[in-house]
């Protein structure tokens, strides 16, 4: 569904920022990326999503991008946030608005402005307008990092909903271990523009997410990741 080989990436005028990177993600898979400010997280994410030039390779289908921010139109009603990716490729198509917005919880809330909304909700809004184009591919910048605790974990659930019933690939950026170990199938390590280790959770979706939250394997993955982080700040 994804392949990275061997990309590189250089801003303007500075050294590389990523340096030799190859992964590949399944349909279905969901890899976390971690690793120290400046990596190049953002940068990788951004070549991937193609605003940025490179090698890198969708088998099929389009990408979506989720921000930080959930950058939502103040003045456009969530119908409308939502109908954005559809009209910007002059497409009409109701029902997939209609789709996006159950898919997330919000369909009782399309007319209402994004004002109007707490945080939890214009983010979810903002994953419906990611998933309205239905991507194969969903990338995600730290999209839940100014939320509370609580409310992460429901977001973390969320998108594993959507993964079982969308099955789209997903590249998930985050600052937190414990996120990027219960979310991903794979976690990458990122240290100075290459992929400095890999970590895989392994974790039981058949269990509920307190139970999958209390599995060995899960504390498991948290030290791997740690431990890889602390390593590479040091090397
Ligand atoms: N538009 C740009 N022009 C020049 N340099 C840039 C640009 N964007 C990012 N950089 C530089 O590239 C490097 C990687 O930045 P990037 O945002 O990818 O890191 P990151 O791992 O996502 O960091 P953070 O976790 O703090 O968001 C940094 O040194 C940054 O200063």
């Amino acid at each position: 569904m994804l392949m990275v080989s061997n990309a590189y990436f250089a801003h303007k005028g500075q050294p590389d920022t990523i340096r030799g990177i190859s992964f590949s993600a399944q349909k279905g898979e969901i890899i976390s990326l971690v690793g120290a400010s400046g990596c190049g997280k953002s940068t990788l994410l951004r070549i991937i999503a193609g605003l940025l030039p490179s090698n890198i390779q969708h088998s099929a289908g389009q990408c979506a991008f989720v921000f930080q921010d959930a950058a939502l139109m103040p003045w456009a009603t969530v119908n409308k946030n939502v109908a954005l990716p559809l009209r910007l490729a002059s497409k009409k198509n109701p029902d997939a608005i209609d789709k996006a917005l159950l898919a997330v919880g919000m369909n009782s809330y399309s007319n209402r402005y994004p004002s109007e909304l707490s945080g939890g909700q214009r983010m979810r809004v903002s994953i419906a307008r990611a998933l309205v184009s239905k991507p194969s591919l969903l990338l995600l910048d730290e999209p839940f990092a100014a939320l509370d605790e609580l409310l992460r974990f429901q977001m973390n659930e969320l998108i594993l909903q959507l993964r079982t019933e969308l099955q789209f690939s997903c590249v998930f950026v985050t600052h937190s271990i414990y996120e990027a170990c219960y979310l991903a199938d794979r976690v990458l390590v990122m240290k100075e523009g290459k992929i400095f280790a890999e970590v895989e959770p392994n974790l039981d979706r058949n269990l509920l997410p307190l139970e999958q939250r209390s599995l060995p394997q899960f504390a498991k993955s948290v030290t791997e990741v740690s431990a890889a982080l602390a390593e590479g700040a040091h090397t």
